[in-house]
């Protein structure tokens, strides 16, 4: 699908400060040689060999970079600018956003009010709406994968596009796993994760929007994870007592154990709380 570039990659880039390094990945902001332009670099390490477990499949790595590119161009959704390959490695240089985490935002305000959390879900929902209408699933929706594009301004790019999948009719998908608070229970059930997957996430990230608290966490990921399966919840009334009820139902519609009755974007985009008013 895409031109893979097997010359050296610092023919062609600076490669400046670390921005941060998942399991087999370190991202790096880079400068493009004859732009001047900043990027943010993605290093993917390729599996030795097949038996190797360090590393990911040559075509795990490609998955993500065909997914964004498939995905391009949405406002809500950070593109793919280059890809390079040589004999150890994958790198995708994708969109350099300046703005940090959500994540961060949220904590240092600890928490936003109902209005301006409506609009960062609204952006969220607008990215996902264009990721399901192709039939694509995030799988690891949480506010560390929600960057601002710039400081003090609202709009977000989701990011790391790095388990999603293609979702193909009559193949269910199972295999992956997200960040255990934010996994909706089909994924601890390993059944086959769905659009409506990416909908559970949602509701997570609300909650911890409206709050700063994290709805199913417990103190082990074995807890957390028997929360998310009893769907077991609830609104404080420390951190909940001036939300407002619709607040409240759109959270809950999306906390549904079972993912065919679980609200979908396009329910949570026609949602009173959400509607842009
Ligand atoms: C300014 C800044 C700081 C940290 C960054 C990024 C940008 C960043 C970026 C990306 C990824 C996958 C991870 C990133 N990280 C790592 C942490 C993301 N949760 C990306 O795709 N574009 C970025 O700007």
């Amino acid at each position: 699908v895409l031109n893979i570039i097997t010359e050296d990659f610092e023919n062609f880039y600076d490669i400046q400060d670390d921005l941060g390094s998942g399991q087999f990945a370190v991202v790096k902001r880079v400068r493009e040689l004859n732009t001047g332009h900043e990027f943010a670099a993605k290093f993917v390490r390729k599996k030795k060999c097949v038996a190797g477990r360090r590393g990911l499949k040559r075509e795990e790595i490609l998955r993500e970079a065909d997914i964004l590119s498939e995905l391009a161009p949405h406002r809500n959704i950070i593109t793919l600018h280059d890809i390079f390959e040589n004999k150890h490695e994958i790198i995708l240089v994708l969109e350099l956003v300046g703005g940090g985490e959500l994540f961060h935002y949220i904590a240092e305000k600890d928490t936003l009010s109902e209005e301006e959390a409506a609009k960062f879900i609204l952006q969220i929902l607008e990215g996902v709406h264009h990721m399901h209408e192709k039939n694509i699933v995030h799988l690891d929706l949480k506010p560390e994968n929600v960057m601002l594009l710039e400081k003090n301004k609202t709009q977000i790019k989701i990011i790391d596009f790095g388990i999603s999948r293609k979702l193909q009719p009559n193949e269910p998908t199972k295999e992956t796993f997200g960040t255990p608070e934010f996994v909706a229970p089909e994924v601890i059930a390993f059944e086959p994760v769905t659009l409506a997957t990416d909908m559970w996430s949602i509701g997570v990230i609300t909650y911890i929007l409206l709050s700063g608290a994290s709805p199913f966490l417990g103190n082990t990921n074995q807890e957390t994870f028997n929360n998310i399966t009893q769907v077991d919840y609830r609104f404080d009334e420390e951190f909940f007592a001036n939300t407002s009820d619709l607040a409240k139902d759109f959270i809950q519609q999306l906390f549904v154990k079972n993912p065919r009755q679980r609200a979908t974007v396009v329910d949570c985009l026609n949602h009173p709380w959400i509607k842009p008013r």
